[in-house]
């Protein structure tokens, strides 16, 4: 019998601020699959796999499933459990509100969507910690890909791995996801680099229901690969310190009822990943120290989304104020934005 099902895979928001490669939050936009797996015919040739595409980056994503993000984490998932392709005749159609490159985890989310898919696909059912480990392999922060699995205010960390373990998990990612012809031969895909179990552990951390987020995307698109190359591999002791008071508070901060504004503004600060990220995004600064509880009321806190170049303003009420006066900052700078009004949602699903 067809087989149909869907799989919906939120955008998130890494670092808030001090939690740089740490805390990620789910939100709701959402990048949805609608898979149709026809039911196998003994003999007949193998159908290549159908990708439709609407909504965000549907001018610019691949609809190759051997080039495609997605398709390319499952066929990793399935190739790790013995399964060389994606099953004859398959089709998916995508649609994707999480715009590309803006900070908005839109890479993590098609990671999660692959993992997912390559769950499914091989009716493989594993646990959402040995999907973590794989969807690792390929997004090596755990940030955004562990908020978009399990849904909400999220912590995480790497495990330290043994030597073995790190040398398998440290892979270049041209072999984990290698780009290969439909036609390769018989054996290609065998010995793919499977992941050490337990790579990334998670938390929850409560979220108060009264918190919106305030999505400020500018009109350009910035690569996160761009946006770590300039950051510094080594840190003064006084600006870790910074960070780590800062993201102490905030996890905890950001769940109180009422939320405190004069306690969270401070606590959302940088000094890990923005200050080196303002050269690559005009109007930052500006932004971040322009607007603030006492100029906007219902601002709790402002920060650079993920790598960016989104801006998150965490906010109660005033939401309209906060993003009309970021974009008259932004035009200043030369720069358009358009705005979104989002909240907290939960994790991915399949159904
Ligand atoms: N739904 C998707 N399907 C396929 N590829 C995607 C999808 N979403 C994002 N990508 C890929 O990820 C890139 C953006 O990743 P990245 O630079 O990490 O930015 P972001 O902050 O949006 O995650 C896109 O240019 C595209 O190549
Ligand atoms: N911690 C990462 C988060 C990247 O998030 P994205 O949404 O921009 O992909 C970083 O800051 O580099």
């Amino acid at each position: 019998m067809t087989r149909t099902f869907t799989l919906r895979v939120p955008a998130t928001s890494a670092n808030i601020g001090p939690g740089f490669d740490v805390v990620g939050l789910s939100l709701s936009l959402h990048l949805t699959l609608t898979v149709v797996q026809p039911d196998p015919v003994p003999n007949a040739p193998y159908v290549p796999t159908i990708l439709r595409y609407t909504g965000e980056g549907a001018a610019e994503v691949p609809l190759d499933a051997y080039k495609n993000l997605t398709t390319r984490v499952a066929l990793y998932l399935l190739r790790c459990h013995g399964i060389r392709l994606l099953p004859s005749g398959l089709t998916i159609d995508v649609h994707n509100e999480i715009p590309f490159g803006r900070g908005l985890g839109s890479s993590g989310a098609a990671v999660i969507a692959g993992v997912l898919l390559g769950n499914e696909l091989g009716k493989l059912n594993l646990p959402r910690e040995r999907l973590l480990d794989f969807a690792l392999m390929v997004e090596r922060h755990p940030d955004n890909v562990t908020a978009a699995l399990v849904g909400g205010f999220v912590g995480s960390y790497l495990r330290e791995l043994d030597s073995a373990a790190t040398e398998a998990a440290s892979v270049p990612l041209s072999e984990v996801l290698p780009e290969y012809p439909p036609d390769a031969g018989e054996d290609w895909g065998l010995n793919p680099p499977v992941p050490p179990l337990g790579i990334g552990h998670f938390v929850r951390f409560a979220w108060s229901e009264s918190i919106k987020a305030v999505a400020i995307i500018p009109r350009f698109e910035l690569s996160t690969a761009t946006a770590r190359e300039v950051l510094p591999t080594s840190y003064s002791r006084k600006d870790l310190v910074f960070n780590l008071q800062r993201l102490a508070v905030l996890t905890t901060a950001l769940g109180q009822s009422p939320p405190d504004p004069e306690l969270i503004y401070e606590a959302m600060k940088d000094r890990i990943h923005q200050p080196y990220r303002k050269a690559l995004i005009p109007g930052l600064p500006e932004v971040t120290s322009s607007i603030t509880p006492s100029t906007h009321p219902g601002l709790l806190g402002i920060c650079l989304s993920g790598a960016g170049p989104t801006i998150l303003a965490l906010a109660t009420h005033g939401f309209e104020a906060i993003a009309e006066d970021a974009r008259t900052i932004f035009k200043e700078k030369g720069v358009e934005i358009d705005w979104k009004l989002l909240t907290v949602v939960g994790g991915c699903s399949v159904e």
